[in-house]
């Protein structure tokens, strides 16, 4: 197991927001999180990258003890987080983009690496990235979070504001990285979309765990239909 959440609660003063939580995430696998408005989704992720004032539970990532460490060593021991808005510098071009991220060592070839995968930022290597589209945007904040080789990448509503047929190319975008031995964990509202190219799923309801399991079976329950599918996705 790469990421397992054990009891896990926090919160920003008195009352923890997200409470007993249990979810794992294995080498290589994709996991939505999806939910209701203001059931925690971002408060559980931020609780991962450690960006939340009170957290209690167990919290093991490659089997070291995450909980109580700083947010830049989650980052350094192969965790990317790429927020839902302001995940690339608008004033610098794609290159510098990619060339700002702190990678240690072979950061060329690392380049290449990106511009194989997403040949449409190679071509616009020179451009401003506030002049690229929002899938371009995407994809650069994409490339930006594998520059530091992570294992696993907290995306947080990748499609949010994006047209339907953008929020496609971003899914095959996600199912993409799987090659690059990378697990996803994914904050979406688009949840039936996001389950279909998913290995499991967490439903979230009022700071707790409503639903979880494999995305097929979450899927097809009658339940998880009526009460949380189609909401924000008309697929
Ligand atoms: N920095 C903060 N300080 C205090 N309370 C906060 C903070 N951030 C979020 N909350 C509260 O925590 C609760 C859960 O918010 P969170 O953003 O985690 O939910 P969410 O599931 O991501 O919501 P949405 O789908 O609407 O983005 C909300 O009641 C929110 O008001």
């Amino acid at each position: 197991m790469l990421l397992q959440l054990s009891e896990f609660s926090a919160g920003y003063g008195e009352i923890d927001i997200i409470r007993n939580i249990e979810l794992s995430v294995s080498d290589r696998e994709i996991v939505t999180i999806a939910g209701t408005n203001g059931a925690g989704k971002s408060t559980l992720v931020k609780g991962i990258m450690g960006l939340v004032p009170k957290m209690s539970g167990t919290m093991l990532f490659a089997g070291a003890d995450l909980l109580r460490m700083r947010a830049e060593e989650r980052a350094a021991r192969g965790i990317s987080y790429v927020p839902q808005i302001s995940n690339v510098f608008a004033s610098l071009t794609v290159l510098e983009n990619l060339k700002v991220v702190n990678v240690s060592g072979r950061s060329g070839k690392r380049l290449d690496d990106m511009f194989s995968v997403f040949p449409a930022l190679r071509d616009r290597r020179r451009t401003l990235a506030r002049s690229l589209s929002g899938g371009e945007r995407q994809q650069l904040a994409f490339a930006r979070a594998l520059m530091t080789d992570p294992k696993l990448i907290i995306l947080d509503e990748p499609t949010a504001a994006l047209s339907p047929a953008l929020t496609d190319q971003v899914f095959q975008r996600v199912i993409d990285l799987r090659s690059h031995e990378v697990a996803v964990l994914m904050i979406e509202q688009r949840a039936r979309q996001s389950l279909k190219i998913s290995d499991r799923g967490y439903i979230l309801d009022g700071g707790k765990v409503a639903m979880s399991g494999k995305a097929a079976d979450l899927l097809s329950d009658p339940a998880m239909a009526k009460l949380y599918l189609g909401i924000n996705d008309g697929h």
